[in-house]
């Protein structure tokens, strides 16, 4: 499938590759020689089996984790740390429970020193834009995880990060929520363009968001096995025939159970 793209890549991971030291001092490499190129405004799925590295390569595309060879660039600058490119949003929500919604939203704004004006008008926008309006002085125990997940895609987006990291996101949702999300994200998307970065292990879902999507291999350390362009228009349905035949070639070409 042609893959080309001719702008130059926003962000670049060339031969990365990363070793974990676990229990008794053995060494686990993790992720091999991982090579992705994202463009800008793309949407890009990482597609892989439970334990391939996945939610580790986000981590180092955010600066969280170094790798141990290799090189991730964002507009051609080395990542070397935690930076404000990127927003990410976690599988388990990761929200300050003490915190009502619109709290939550504002935290990034606060730590940098944004004024309390300027961050109320910040995280009300984004609020909004996630369908929350009404729900800002709730807290975490009183929201669905749908909603949960809204304010965790809120609070990345109200840093105004370039690239948005997310990690299995949807993990935890009911498949009914997890669809209406998939949508949401879409719609989000949208209206706010963002180079994304999406991890999962559901090829159904990597199929309905992805502009491309990435697949990794099942054994560690995680590769790269092969990339899928998906040049079909949105909104996308889950059962459209071009979708259906897409996700055949796919799993025909791949033993990864997904
Ligand atoms: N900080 C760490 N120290 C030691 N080992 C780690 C660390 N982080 C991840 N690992 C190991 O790396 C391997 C891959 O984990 P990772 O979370 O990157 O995979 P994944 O594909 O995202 O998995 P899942 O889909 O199940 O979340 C696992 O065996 C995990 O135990």
């Amino acid at each position: 499938m042609n893959t080309e793209h001719k702008a130059k890549p926003k962000i670049c991971c060339e031969q990365v590759s990363k070793t974990f030291i676990q229990k008794g001092n053995q060494e686990v490499p993790v992720i091999s020689n991982v090579s992705i190129n994202v463009h800008e405004n793309e949407f890009l799925v990482v597609c892989g089996p439970g334990q391939c590295g996945k939610s580790t390569l986000l981590k180092i595309i955010a600066g969280l984790e170094l790798p141990d060879t290799g090189t991730v660039t964002i507009d051609g600058k080395e990542i070397s740390g935690p930076g404000t490119d990127c927003g990410m949003v976690f599988q388990s929500y990761m929200l300050f429970a003490w915190k009502t919604v619109r709290h939550n939203v504002e935290m990034g704004l606060k730590f940098r020193n944004v004024p309390p004006d300027k961050r109320g008008e910040i995280a009300q926008h984004y609020i909004d834009m996630v369908g929350l309006k009404g729900f800002e002085n709730h807290y975490p125990h009183q929201l669905s995880g749908g909603m949960k997940q809204r304010v965790g895609i809120a609070r990345a987006y109200a840093n105004t990060p370039s690239v948005m990291l997310l990690d299995e996101p949807f993990g935890q949702l009911d498949a009914q929520t997890r669809m209406f999300m998939q949508h949401e994200t879409i719609r989000i998307w949208e209206q706010e363009k963002r180079t994304v970065i999406f991890v999962t292990n559901n090829i159904d879902e990597a199929l309905f968001l992805g502009d491309r999507i990435v697949l990794m291999e099942g054994k560690l350390p995680g590769t790269v096995k092969t990339e899928y362009c998906v040049d079909l228009p949105r909104p996308r349905e889950h059962t459209s025939t071009a979708l259906l035949q897409l996700r055949k070639l796919i799993t025909d070409n791949t033993e990864l159970v997904l």
